[in-house]
């Protein structure tokens, strides 16, 4: 275990619970993560599963911690932050939320400005998560380096210069696992339609995804040349491709992600105004 961290999640739910896998009894002692939740069965589940203590309600333990991380739905922020402004002190805020910014949180927190808004996603789950992130200009390099450690408990960390990017890391990498789960259906539904069976069609389609996307991490050779590798002149992939370039696929899937980032811009006006 690394340190003694005290850390207060506001939310408890699919984010949090992958978030808090990765930290329990690893970067911290779980007795450390204390979650707050108005959700008293998703409470129950945290606190059996991982240890970690919990209350319905925002109450004085918050001033007591080194980091609060906010991870309830965007619409849910502002009147969970507001309940939590008689407790900041000097506390590292933390927010997982798409779209809202890290000019309202202080403006709601006070004027509070050690905020960090990160992006993570739900790989985050089996410690392969990815998180993009952001530190406002009053984050501490002390603190600055205890959200890194926090968000690589659970994968990778990938720092941005620019609040406005968090937007495009939303629509690449936060949701990106839905587009990859969207594309495995695919694959799946097809392999049933040409004669295969549900199980042989799992395990093609996500065997080839697992193996892949393994080979494109190690590979020194761009995306590209890989898959011009398995497409041979006239063949089946070459066939397949065609069809998806007929289809304006590539297209759509940028629109599709443009869409994500709009969205996501869109929260942060929507919800973030007082
Ligand atoms: N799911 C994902 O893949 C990702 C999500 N995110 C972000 O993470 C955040 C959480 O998402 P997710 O975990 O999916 O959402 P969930 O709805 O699963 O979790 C939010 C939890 O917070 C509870 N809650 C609502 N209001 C309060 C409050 N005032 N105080 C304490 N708890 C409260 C909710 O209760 P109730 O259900 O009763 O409302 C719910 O249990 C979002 O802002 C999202 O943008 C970021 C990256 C990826
Ligand atoms: O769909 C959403 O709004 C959240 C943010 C990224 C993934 N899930």
């Amino acid at each position: 275990m690394q340190n003694n961290l005290k850390i207060t999640f506001v939310g408890g739910g699919n984010m949090a619970a992958a978030l808090i896998g990765g930290l329990a009894d690893k970067l911290t002692a779980a007795n450390n993560i204390h979650v707050i939740d108005i959700n008293a069965d998703a409470l129950q589940k945290l606190q059996r599963q991982f240890g970690v203590t919990t209350s319905e309600q925002i109450d004085a333990s918050v001033a007591a911690s080194d980091v609060i991380v906010l991870a309830v739905k965007p619409q849910q922020m502002k009147a969970a932050v507001a309940q939590l402004l008689p407790y900041i002190k000097a506390q590292l805020v933390l927010s997982i939320a798409a779209g809202i910014r890290a000019i309202d949180l202080s403006r709601w927190l006070g004027g509070h400005n050690a905020i960090v808004r990160t992006m993570p996603n739900t790989p985050a789950l089996i410690g392969k998560g990815v998180t993009g992130m952001v530190a406002s200009n009053g984050v501490s390099k002390e603190q600055h380096a205890a959200a890194d450690a926090i968000m690589r408990a659970v994968g990778e960390t990938v720092w941005l210069d620019d609040e406005k990017l968090i937007d495009s890391v939303t629509a690449v990498s936060g949701s990106g696992p839905a587009y990859v789960f969207y594309f495995i259906e695919a694959m799946q539904q097809a392999a049933q339609e040409m004669g295969l069976t549900v199980e042989q069609g799992n395990t093609l389609a996500i065997s080839t995804f697992v193996g892949a996307a393994q080979l494109a991490a190690q590979s020194t050779d761009p995306i590209a040349v890989l898959r011009e590798r398995v497409t041979s002149k006239g063949g089946t992939t070459y066939a397949a491709l065609t069809s998806m370039d007929d289809n304006r696929v590539k297209q759509s899937i940028i629109t599709a992600m443009k869409a994500a980032a709009a969205r996501g811009q869109a929260l942060g006006e929507e919800f973030g105004q007082d």
